[in-house]
């Protein structure tokens, strides 16, 4: 089987470059055809032009009945790179001008064929070139490719489990071919970004999670597994649409639905017990509840809850830097999330615990600093002659303790009528943003463009030298605002953030309004990396928190002094080796470190904190061919 391709610590600098890799002989046992139609062994690409490039020695077509099967030229792994990123070069610019859905569709296209054909030499175009496809593989266009996933998907990736499943799990479980999986990607698609309900559609997230675990963590690709929990969908549109590949009924709800997922969670936890699990992209309902039934029994964490916290709380500690000021002014910092959902909920209580901590004093106390907004439904009548009329109004406002049908989660984060400056219940964005001159806007309502121009003008007023605006919602239409539009109206002296890729934004006379990505993409590799090489049997606040932490103490003080609170995702695998040894040095310390292979809990209680980075790094995949037969 496939082995470990060995990269030198040295070579993770904060520049890119990897050594190059040492591979070891690695048997096949297919022949033929066979292996030209297994991505995995495969070594031939097909560009373009629709001929054959081919990377197959000599010897290897010999002794595995390739010879004639491909035309006779052998040309090199770079060639073949060389020749895939022309390809892609010369479709960008056949394609300029035309709709960004129509590109953006194209070049996942050309990335997902190569994928189909030659996972080598997809994974190393796509760690070479991360800043340019991971726009295309990943958040904004994999929104895209979910909504267009019946007439994209050539070759199907995953598995799927739906209700129709149900008693059949545990054997279904065996059919995935790859003996060991390290990392799962879980969805049941009912919240894909700001997308919403995409049913079945939605196994695109996990597909394109994992291509940036491969990419960030080094996880070896034959070790992941997409899946699909498809329980029904709500989208009426998919429903009536003849093409739609799902299930045709509404999403199951209640005990139903929960069965489903603890029968996937008991035969995946059956065959393979040391994978770690994500959850990606449940309605809030779900992401709470099965968070909570899980998280002590499986290796598992919900990204959107967990690691959007910590990427938030970094760049909250990053807006305090910002500003010139010691990280123990987080306690001071005023704070307006808008959207009390999965993600946002997930971010108050990380923030709160982690001001709490440095204050000292209890969460009730600190959470003065927070106002959350998000919607209210209410209920009103009206009489009109003899009739009585009633309507329900939802609106977006200030939550207060005086809300009526409160959630349960967000009742923490109420303000008592005491503690909102004079503000009502339900109190308008701009109410709140003019009343309370926050230091920090920070959406995640999956609303686009609902930090208007007033929104944003009154945020001059901010009580910050470096007002901090955070547009986290993908994809991009999603943003509650563009970073062109936040610098315009803003000002030119906040720092920006958003979930999608923005451009810097030229401010003229040679100054830049940077732009960071406050996506999760920043910690879940590392937290996967860091709880599987730890061995832990759970993922806890601790080892999240130290992931969190070690992604805000990341960046120098020159590049916070421009704005820059997140590193170039050219260097993720970098700040994923760091954020995997933060994690695995933090289970180490909470003694939940068991080992992984032949490392075990004392080797790993006895490494430095730089011998952990070489560890974890020594232990990221790296794509290269190898040979498939032995030389003599
Ligand atoms: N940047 C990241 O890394 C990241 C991580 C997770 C989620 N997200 C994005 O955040 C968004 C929300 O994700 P979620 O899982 O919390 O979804 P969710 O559906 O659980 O929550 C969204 C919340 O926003 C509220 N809302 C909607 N419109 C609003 C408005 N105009 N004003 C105030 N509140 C409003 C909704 O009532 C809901 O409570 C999505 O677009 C998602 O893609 C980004
Ligand atoms: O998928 C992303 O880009 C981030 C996050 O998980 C989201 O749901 O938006
Ligand atoms: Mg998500």
């Amino acid at each position: 089987m496939w082995r470990l391709a060995r990269v030198t610590a040295t070579s993770l600098s904060r520049s890119r470059r990897f050594s190059t890799a040492i591979p070891g002989p690695c048997m096949v046992h297919k022949r033929g055809a066979d292996i030209l139609h297994d991505p995995w062994f495969n070594k031939a690409i097909k560009v373009i032009r629709g001929y054959d490039d081919t990377g197959f020695p000599l010897t290897e077509r010999d002794r595995l009945g390739l010879r004639g099967l491909l035309p006779p030229r052998v040309i090199s792994f770079e060639q073949q790179y060389a020749r895939f990123m022309e390809s892609y070069r010369s479709l960008e610019k056949n394609t300029q001008g035309q709709p960004y859905g129509v590109v953006s569709l194209a070049k996942w296209r050309i990335l997902n064929r190569l994928h189909d054909r030659n996972e080598t030499l997809y994974y190393r175009v796509l760690i070479d070139n991360i800043k340019d496809f991971a726009p295309i593989i990943y958040t904004p266009t994999v929104g895209l490719v979910c909504q267009n996933y019946s007439g994209l998907f050539r070759r199907p990736r995953g598995m799927y489990f739906s209700a129709k499943d149900k008693g059949e799990m545990m054997s279904m479980i065996y059919n995935w071919p790859a003996h060991q999986v390290d990392m799962i990607v879980l969805t049941d698609g009912s919240r894909i970004l700001g997308l919403g309900d995409l049913g079945v559609q939605g196994i695109g997230i996990p597909i394109g999670k994992l291509d940036m675990y491969v990419a960030a963590a080094g996880i070896n690709p034959q070790r992941i597994l997409p899946v699909m929990l498809d329980v029904g969908t709500n989208n009426q549109e998919l429903l009536e649409d003849r093409l739609y590949l799902g299930l045709r009924q509404p999403r199951l709800e209640g005990e139903e639905y929960l069965a489903i997922v603890d029968e996937f969670m008991e035969a995946v936890h059956t065959r393979w017990p040391k994978a770690i699990v994500q959850f990606e992209d449940f309605q809030m309902k779900w992401a709470f509840e099965t968070l909570q039934r899980y998280r002590k029994r499986v290796c598992m964490f919900n990204d959107d809850i967990q690691g959007t916290a910590g990427v938030a709380l970094a760049g909250l500690l990053g807006s305090v830097r910002a500003q010139g000021r010691p990280l123990t002014d987080f306690v001071n910092q005023k704070i307006v999330v808008v959207g009390a959902g999965s993600a946002g909920l997930g971010v108050l209580s990380m923030a709160v615990q982690a001001a709490s901590r440095m204050a000292g004093n209890s969460e009730a106390v600190t959470r003065n600093q927070f106002f959350l907004i998000d919607k209210d439904v209410r209920l009103y009548t009206f009489s009109l002659s003899q009739t009585c009329i009633e309507a329900l109004y939802q609106f977006y406002g200030l939550v207060t303790k005086e809300r009526k049908n409160l959630d349960p989660a967000a009742a923490p984060f109420a303000k008592a009528p005491g503690e909102i400056m004079g503000l009502k219940e339900g109190a308008t964005l701009l109410e709140v943003v003019k009343k309370v001159k926050p230091h920090v806007l920070l959406g995640l309502s999956g609303v686009g463009g609902i930090f208007n121009e007033e929104v944003l003008k009154a945020m001059r007023e901010s009580a910050s030298t470096k007002p901090a605006i955070f547009a986290m919602s993908n994809p991009t239409l999603n943003a509650e605002c563009t970073a062109a539009d936040a610098f315009k109206h803003a000002g030119e002296n906040i720092v920006f953030a958003s979930g999608s890729p923005f451009e810097n934004i030229d401010l003229g006379n040679g100054k830049v309004g940077y732009v960071n990505q406050a996506n999760n993409m920043y910690l879940f590799p590392g937290i996967g990396l860091g709880a599987l090489l730890s061995g832990a049997h759970f993922i806890t606040d601790g080892m999240l928190q130290a992931a969190a932490e070690c992604l805000a103490s990341y960046m120098t003080e020159e590049e916070i002094e421009k704005g820059i609170l997140y590193p170039s995702i050219n260097s993720i695998r970098q700040i994923t080796a760091e954020v995997g040894a933060a994690v695995l040095r933090a289970a180490v310390a909470e003694e939940l470190a068991e080992g992984h292979g032949e490392v075990g809990p004392k080797e790993l209680a006895h490494m430095s904190k730089e011998e952990t980075v070489e560890y974890i790094t020594q232990n990221m995949w790296f794509p290269v061919y190898s040979p498939l037969v032995h030389e003599k």
